[in-house]
């Protein structure tokens, strides 16, 4: 179930070309921001630990592809996450390509001492909009989590390291079922205020909808300027690409995606990968949102991670490739 890439065609014309003018007359973002987070949250999942210069050759290859943005590794406790362990050797090893954002999960002052002791040139923390999720994921209450994220505020301020926050269940959450927009609302309020330059809602189990994301989002487009959110969803129920679309015809204009559509989190049982890389540009280039990401190197780096980890590419765009032989 590999791809041999030499069957893809080269890059076609077509929907790569038709640029901003379709999506200007839409009212949609010109440009959309890809942060890739396959390298973290992807591999954070695999039940085999991946050898560290896989992970290394991985993040080398999506640095060519014109992704602004790529999530590291995390700097957590390897008693907790053992497949992030090699934190620093990942940091260190990897080339790094100008005007490419590299930043790294810390949980607390320890890991962002030790984040940026590796190289680390920005830094993302994570909290959690349910009571039971932060306590699972960083063994705290959301009070105590911001405290910590408070101190990890402060010191990257100093030392002008850019801070994003995500917030987990935001559509959801694995324990606690409903999460009530108001509070996804309220934990980002509290991590922008804080500093963080950008807040990603994170649907952690898949479970939001065109519906619940609309509303979570107007909720928490109350609290913060638009332009300072992203989303990040997970694939589990099938909705991922409905709620992404969703939130760009709100005017988010910064999308969490993943190679191969890799990941899910430990402490989020059932919880499959987050939306493919692949899916997300495949259906920008159709709307003529322009990413800067090339569509055919990305699906050659899925093709490199899941041929590594012996598994199938949960990209349909990929797979599509592949079945017919042709890159629309
Ligand atoms: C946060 C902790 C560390 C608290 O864990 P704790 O046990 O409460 O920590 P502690 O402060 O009591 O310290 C206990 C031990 O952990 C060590 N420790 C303490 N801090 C660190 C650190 N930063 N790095 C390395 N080691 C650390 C510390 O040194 C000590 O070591 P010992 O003395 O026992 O040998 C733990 O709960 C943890 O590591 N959790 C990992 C959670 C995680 O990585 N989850 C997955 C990412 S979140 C996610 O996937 C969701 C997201 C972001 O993608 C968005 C979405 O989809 O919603």
């Amino acid at each position: 179930h590999f791809y041999d890439t030499h069957l893809w065609p080269q890059r076609s014309s077509g929907a790569c070309t038709r640029k901003t003018s379709e999506s200007q007359a839409s009212g949609l973002p010109e440009y959309i921001k890809i942060v890739e987070v396959g390298p973290r949250d992807g591999l954070q999942n695999e039940k085999v630990i991946v050898p560290t210069d896989i992970k290394i050759e991985l993040i080398n290859r999506l640095s060519k592809t014109g992704l602004p943005a790529i999530e590291v590794t995390s700097f957590v406790s390897s008693k907790w996450v053992p497949q992030m362990a090699d934190h620093k050797e990942v940091m260190r090893g990897i080339e790094r390509h100008p005007g490419v954002q590299y930043p790294v999960l810390t949980p607390n002052l320890q890991g962002f001492h030790s984040a940026i002791a590796a190289g680390a040139t920005e830094v993302s923390v994570f909290g959690a909009a349910s009571e039971s999720f932060s306590k699972m994921n960083i063994n705290c209450s959301i009070e105590e989590s911001i405290e910590k994220f408070e101190e990890i505020a402060k010191s990257a301020r100093n030392m002008d390291i850019p801070v994003r926050g995500y917030v987990s269940c935001a559509l959801g959450c694995p324990y606690e079922g409903n999460i009530i927009p108001a509070k996804v609302a309220e934990v980002s309020k509290r991590l922008y205020s804080m500093g963080c330059y950008e807040i990603s809602l994170g649907d952690t189990i898949g479970v939001g909808t065109p519906g619940s994301m609309k509303r979570m989002l107007e909720a928490v487009m109350k609290e913060i300027p638009l332009s300072a959110l992203a989303v990040h969803c997970h694939d589990t129920y099938g909705q991922a690409l409905a709620n992404i679309l969703t939130a760009i015809q709100m005017g988010v204009a910064v999308v969490d995606s993943s190679v191969a559509g890799l990941g899910g989190c430990p402490y989020a049982k059932g919880a499959t990968g987050n939306v493919a890389t692949e899916d997300v540009i495949y259906m920008l280039n159709g709307l003529g949102i322009n990413t800067g990401v090339d569509l055919y190197t990305v699906m050659e780096t899925g093709n490199f991670i899941c041929t590594a980890l012996n598994k199938k590419t949960n990209s349909k765009v990929a797979q599509a490739s592949f079945n017919t032989g042709t890159i629309h």
